[in-house]
């Protein structure tokens, strides 16, 4: 009888929220009564298939050690890096190599459950190494002119889809991967990206919109309606 390989998530939460402008990063901000990284965490760990959550924080990180959830047995924390990759790659480094390792942004904390199994079914395929959640692109896509906010021309959105996280990949396969992008100096924005580059086949699952990642400071009331509608 063969067992199945575990699962670990994978939480790179070593940002520092650039664009969001906020006193502190923002997965330290409060949406619906907590943390926008304790949304995320508890959304991971209260799902029967993964085993253990890892996150990487920056390595200044005073918030952290502060929330109820630190200190849990089912959590481990590294240091993160100075790219999302490098984060990413340095809580892989903890992870042994026949496990699953499923990668989750800090920044999106409206993850459901049904998202999180549709994801797991690629653990059962042979034609893709892996996959991502993804939503199909909507709207009519523009190709700016270099640099310009002018229109060169628009783009068919045919086949076109927004890579959303989690992203579930062989955790031996995505630390090399990750390893020889960025020894290659390819732009690696997510996991995909590195594995597509290593010549593997990704598969794309249907997702619902509502896991957004919070970049912005709009982005905020929306994923706090969202976060009321799970409840
Ligand atoms: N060196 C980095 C950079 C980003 N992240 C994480 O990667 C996720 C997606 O990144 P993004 O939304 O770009 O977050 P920030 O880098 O914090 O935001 P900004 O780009 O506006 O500075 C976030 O959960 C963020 O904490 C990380 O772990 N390590
Ligand atoms: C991984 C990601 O969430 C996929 O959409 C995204 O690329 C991460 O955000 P960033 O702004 O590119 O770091």
């Amino acid at each position: 009888m063969s067992t199945k390989p575990a699962i670990y998530a994978v939480i790179p939460a070593a940002g520092i929220g650039t664009r969001m402008q906020a006193d502190r990063p923002k997965q330290y901000l409060t949406l619906a009564g907590k943390t926008i990284l304790e949304h995320t965490l508890n959304a991971l760990a209260s799902h029967a298939a993964i085993s253990e959550v890892i996150v990487a924080l920056h390595p200044d990180d005073p918030y952290f050690t502060d929330l109820p959830v630190a200190g849990s047995p089912w959590l481990t924390t590294v240091t993160g890096g100075n790219e999302r990759a490098d984060s990413v790659l340095n809580a892989l480094r903890a992870l042994s190599d026949d496990s699953w390792a499923l990668v989750h942004d800090a920044a999106r904390p409206c993850l459901d459950h049904e998202d999180i199994d549709r994801l797991l079914t690629v653990t059962d395929r042979d034609d893709v190494a892996g996959g991502i959640l993804a939503t199909p692109v909507r709207d009519t896509m523009k190709r700016a002119h270099a640099g310009q906010a002018t229109v060169a021309h628009t783009e068919s959105r045919d086949d076109l889809w927004h890579a959303l996280t989690p992203q579930l990949f062989p955790t031996g396969l995505l630390r090399q991967a990750l390893t020889d992008g960025l020894a290659a100096g390819q732009p690696i924005t997510d996991e995909a990206s590195a594995m597509e580059l290593a010549g593997f086949e990704v598969a794309l699952i249907d997702a619902n919109p509502a896991n957004i990642k919070i970049t912005r400071p709009a982005d905020l009331p929306l994923a706090a309606f969202y976060l009321q509608q799970q409840t």
